[in-house]
């Protein structure tokens, strides 16, 4: 059942009984189930309540902040730093000391809130598992419920998963990562979980179950005396690091623990915020344990941010890496910034993954991401992430030929060089060209991924790339771009027109899917709802925010009838 465009604003019924116990003011919406109930108990919807009441005005500020932005850079203006926060950029201060138990993060894995992954993810010999509710997940009920049990146990440390196909019981190793979890970006509501009669905020839902289940539990068995700690992705400024920093304050208040117990790292994933990095440190300067440089976001944010420039155009998705003159200049100052203020500047994700059944393309992908890697701890990153477990000992060897046994380069790498980049260097230009295999490979990888997406799958390999929601984006605007700006394909020497070809494109394309899929499960996929999508999406005469937006209405399923006639 597909809730199409249906979770609206429409105050719940009065009528209508919930089958769980819910406090005042809050009504799920989602489908009932005794495994759910256990996470959605009264005091943890309580918690999840008061944070959404205490903070929602500050969230609409924040977001009306954003749109305002956006008009200013849609009239001709650049991101830059802001004068009035100068004296945080020049002044002498540092953050809280790392806790003891995350000093070293030389390799994080990452992967959706999966039971198996999780269990993999855990025992992977990475440093730090990051459980994501974000890029990697597709947000359904099922996915989000599911994510928060299989995380409550694994915090337990009772995690299991019986895989009956392949005999194999899957179990917790005695030696584990350390847990951080990613909660969604602000823009997300919670259409299951409606509070004084509006969606929740998914961000706060994602957190508040989590933080509310796990704290106690999780402080003593992970965070020697810390924790939980946190991923949080997509800030555009430092006021909505401010806003995670009370939300902090008041979960700690509410679990009486000490201030700065719970610690995050921020994704510097959009254009603005890395003219915001000492800022967003400054806020959350009492439990910050660093930044990391979310460069898929980050991409997809410099085609949005410069939606309104037809002079900033984006080569072919390929072409657009860490060495680019403003993707390596993004990279340095976050690292200059972070060991400045004392804490991690973490590293990001190379696309690549393990090629099973190609020995030669798989050592050519691995040489990509020990490139990458050694980029990384060259340059001062503490670290990096890897998508998949069989990259780990690639990573781990690349940073510890460089780190040694430091645990970090936060003292030794300071990286004081970079102090010098300038707002034309994080902005400059892009170089490469576009092709007719750039367009096709984008409109190819773009449906499959919301095919995917739409059918509960929120991370997939496509064309032996890891691809999720944030690489998804750059594929979507730069179609998306491409197009508003009539852009003529400069790198096949055919001089032919984006918007001249695009309808054939996509029928090609959706052809040759249909024939690497087989029609079997093009059939039963959601390939056409996909394709309409994201072919609106990219022909749209205003960009719209975000991919998953417009989608996740396609996944909201409201269950009352079914929950009413149980009781
Ligand atoms: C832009 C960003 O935000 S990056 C961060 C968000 N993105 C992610 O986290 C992506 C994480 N990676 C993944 O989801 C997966 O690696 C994929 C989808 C890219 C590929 O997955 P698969 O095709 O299943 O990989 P493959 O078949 O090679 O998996 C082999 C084994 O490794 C496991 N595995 C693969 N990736 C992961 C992971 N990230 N975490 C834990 N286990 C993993 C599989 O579950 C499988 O386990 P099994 O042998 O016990 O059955
Ligand atoms: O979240 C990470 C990114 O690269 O985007
Ligand atoms: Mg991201």
């Amino acid at each position: 059942m597909i809730g199409l465009g249906s979770y609206g604003y429409t105050a719940p019924s009065s009528k209508k009984i919930n089958a769980y116990d819910v406090p005042q003011g809050v009504d799920i919406r989602g489908r009932f189930d005794e495994e759910f109930a256990k996470i959605l108990t009264k005091d943890a919807l309580q918690f999840v309540a008061d944070l959404q009441r205490e903070f929602r005005n500050h969230i609409k500020y924040a977001m009306e902040c954003r749109k305002e932005a956006k008009r200013r850079h849609n009239e001709g203006a650049l991101p830059g730093f802001d004068p009035a926060t100068r004296y945080i950029r020049e002044g002498k201060w540092t953050c809280a000391p790392v806790p003891p138990a995350v000093a070293d993060r030389r390799v994080e894995i990452t992967g959706p809130v999966e039971r198996k992954m999780i269990i993999n993810a855990l025992n992977s010999g990475a440093k730090v598992f990051m459980a994501d509710f974000e890029d990697a997940l597709s947000p359904s009920w099922e996915n989000l419920m599911r994510g928060q049990i299989n995380l409550k146990d694994a915090v337990e440390g009772t995690i299991t998963f019986n895989d009956k196909a392949r005999n194999r019981v899957y179990k917790l190793n005695n030696e584990i990562a350390r847990l951080f979890v990613r909660p969604r970006g602000w823009h997300l509501p919670e259409a299951h979980i409606f509070i004084d009669g509006e969606p929740a905020t998914g961000c706060l839902v994602d957190f508040g179950l989590y933080f509310y289940h796990n704290y106690a539990n999780f402080r003593n068995t992970q965070g020697q005396g810390f924790g939980p700690f946190f991923y949080l992705p997509k800030m555009e400024n430092s006021r909505e690091a401010k806003i995670w920093n009370s939300v902090f304050d008041k979960a700690e208040k509410m679990a009486g623990i000490e201030k700065g117990s719970i610690r995050a790292t921020v994704l510097i994933e959009t254009l603005p915020a890395v003219f915001q990095m000492d800022e967003i440190l400054y806020e959350l300067r009492d439990h910050s344990v660093g930044l990391n440089c979310g460069r898929w976001d980050y991409i997809f944010s410099y085609v949005k941010t410069f939606q309104g420039h037809p002079d900033r155009l984006l080569p072919d998705r390929g072409q657009v890496g860490m060495t680019q003159h403003f993707m390596r200049s993004y990279s340095d100052l976050l690292i200059r910034t972070c060991h400045r203020r004392g804490v991690h500047a973490m590293g990001g994700m190379a696309a690549q993954i393990p090629i099973r059944d190609d020995p030669t393309a798989n050592e050519a992908a691995f040489e990509l991401v020990r490139k990458d890697k050694q980029r990384e701890v060259k340059a001062g990153h503490d670290g990096t992430w890897a998508a998949h477990p069989g990259l780990i000992k690639t990573c781990m060897e690349v940073f510890t030929n460089t780190m040694g046994n430091s645990p970090n380069q936060i003292e030794t790498v300071k990286r004081e060089d970079a102090s010098n980049l300038t707002e034309d260097d994080l902005l400059q230009r892009p170089r490469g060209v576009r092709t007719m295999e750039g367009l096709r490979l984008n409109t190819r990888v773009g449906i499959q991924y919301l095919a995917a997406w739409l059918t509960g799958s929120g991370s997939v390999p496509l064309y032996n790339l890891m691809e999720d929601a944030a690489t998804a984006e750059i594929s979507r605007v730069q179609i998306w771009q491409w197009l508003k700006y009539g852009v003529e394909l400069d790198g096949d020497g055919l001089g032919v027109r984006v918007n001249h070809v695009f309808g054939r494109v996509v029928e090609e394309e959706m052809a040759r899917i249909e024939r690497e899929v087989g029609k079997e499960k093009f059939k039963k996929g959601m390939y056409k709802e996909a394709c309409k999508i994201f072919t609106r999406q990219c022909t749209a005469s205003t960009l719209d925010e975000f991919l998953t937006l417009d989608a996740y209405n396609y996944i909201v399923i409201h269950h009352p009838k079914d929950v009413s006639s149980k009781l």
